[in-house]
């Protein structure tokens, strides 16, 4: 350790004086000897805040168990010893890139575009900027309709650095006798009607990003064109001769389970492959639920620009909280407009505003159904009451910490507790201790 912190402040780390782990603020380097339940606690508690870097210094290397329990603790990356110096240099180059992610992550690029502070959300973000700002792959987006996978096409050609266009292709839209040309581009007189030459998007493309919407709807035979483009950098217009080059990232999007499609068939393997070289999928709503008001006020002031932003009272807060939203963001931002189309005058939006068709939707009142049969499973069980209150509790503190990115007190607020009160509850639930005293 004390090799390891000469040779990290030779190379321009920071190093702080933790006991079991020492690097600049945000950043966490744990040696580990031997893996054990301390160092597993140790790198948790130190994973809340910071991105722990743990380093294997085992004679042997720790067995792969072992290895992956790190990672399942929190870790963020793990290395293995070499020498100070070497171990240094390693270190030095993984922070040097979390810092640049962390400022990425900050950027008004990222945070006015893609809005939420869940921790689903935010994992999902952090992997788009780092494989957008730091790599050529291609990248593959499956989600639902509506959760984001358009913008997140436009954050990877804002962060991607590439000096040319982001050119989008509907696939839904092309035609079996316009689709040649859509992608190829034609010569004049290529066919009837080519009445002058045209680029198509491998050309537009070119030097940018071609983002390649519902790729999943792409025909066949057109499958076998575009890897044949993937493959060779080039392709030939239609009625041209002449191959023309075109460098060009692929960015594409599907609400379809493209796996099951290759076994069906209807989608090349060997195209999966290049196209999904990375993958990510944006959360449906109701995985995020912590990201709804954030969302609602982002739309509010899309929609009133120049006003004060409006309130919303607690009864329409809690029926955008509890609705169900079939088609996610884009669901949720059309209820928001309908809903303040209504509202006129001063004062908040009031529930009165919700339009009549809207209200079908309101959530049923609470407790409702599934929690009576769950507390009617803990009763035919033989549950003392004391356990099912206790078993409740733990359970509602577990969710609210989850959905606020373990923050204690943005949980203790949802909760309506004490910031002192939680952090009490959460201390009791870790010893074993009942809580009821408090
Ligand atoms: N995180 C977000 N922050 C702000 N607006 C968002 C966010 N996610 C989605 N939206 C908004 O929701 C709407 C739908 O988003 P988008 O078109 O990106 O979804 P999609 O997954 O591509 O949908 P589809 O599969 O139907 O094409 C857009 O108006 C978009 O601006």
């Amino acid at each position: 350790a004390t090799a390891l912190r000469a040779a990290l402040g030779s190379s321009g780390v920071a190093v702080g004086d933790g006991a079991k782990a020492g690097g600049a603020a945000g950043f966490g380097v744990v040696l580990c000897g031997a893996c054990d339940g301390a160092l597993l606690q140790t790198i948790q508690d130190i994973g809340r805040s910071a991105a722990v870097l743990a380093v294997d210094c085992t004679p042997e290397s720790l067995p792969p168990d072992a290895m992956w329990a790190l990672l399942d603790a929190g870790a963020t990356d793990l290395l293995a010893w070499t020498s100070a110096e070497l171990c240094a240099q390693q270190i030095a180059a993984r922070l040097q890139r979390w810092d640049a992610l962390q400022k990425l992550m900050a950027s008004n690029a990222v945070r006015g575009c893609l809005v939420g502070g869940s921790a689903p959300w935010r994992a999902l973000v952090q992997g788009v900027v780092e494989v957008a700002a730091f790599t050529q792959s291609p990248v593959l987006i499956t989600g639902e309709t509506g959760t984001g996978k358009d913008l997140i096409a436009q954050l990877i050609h804002k962060l991607s650095g590439a000096p040319g266009e982001l050119t989008v292709l509907d696939c839904t839209t092309l035609s079996p006798e316009l689709a040649g040309s859509e992608l190829f581009g034609h010569e004049r007189g290529a066919f009837t009607g080519a009445i002058s030459a045209r680029d198509g998007a491998f050309a537009l493309a070119d030097g940018g990003i071609l983002f390649l919407d519902e790729v999943g709807e792409l025909p066949l035979p057109l499958q076998a064109q575009l890897l044949r483009v993937i493959q060779e950098g080039k392709y030939k217009r239609v009625g041209s001769n002449i191959w023309q080059p075109s460098r060009f990232r692929l960015v594409c999007a599907t609400n379809r389970d493209l796996e099951a499609d290759i076994a069906t068939g209807a989608f090349r393997a060997d195209l999966y492959y290049r196209i999904a070289a990375w993958r990510c999928r944006p959360p449906p709503l109701r995985e995020r639920q912590a990201d709804i008001l954030p969302l609602v006020d982002h739309f509010l002031r899309q929609l009133d620009p120049r006003g004060q932003g409006c309130q919303l009272d607690g009864a329409v807060r809690d029926y955008l909280l509890t609705r169900d939203y079939k088609g996610n963001v884009r669901d949720l931002r059309q209820t928001v407009a309908r809903i303040w189309y209504r509202h006129t005058g001063p004062g908040p939006i009031t529930i009165g505003d919700v339009p009549p068709d809207e209200r079908l939707h309101h959530a049923p009142a609470w407790p409702d159904a599934p929690f009576r049969d769950a507390i009617r499973h803990a009763v035919d069980r033989g549950m003392s009451l004391a356990r099912i209150g206790q078993a409740a509790t733990d359970t509602a503190i577990r969710l609210a910490l989850e959905q606020e990115g373990d923050n204690n007190q943005r949980a203790a607020q949802r909760l309506g507790v004490t910031d002192r009160a939680l952090q009490i509850r959460r201390k009791a639930a870790r010893d074993g201790e009942p809580d009821s005293r408090h």
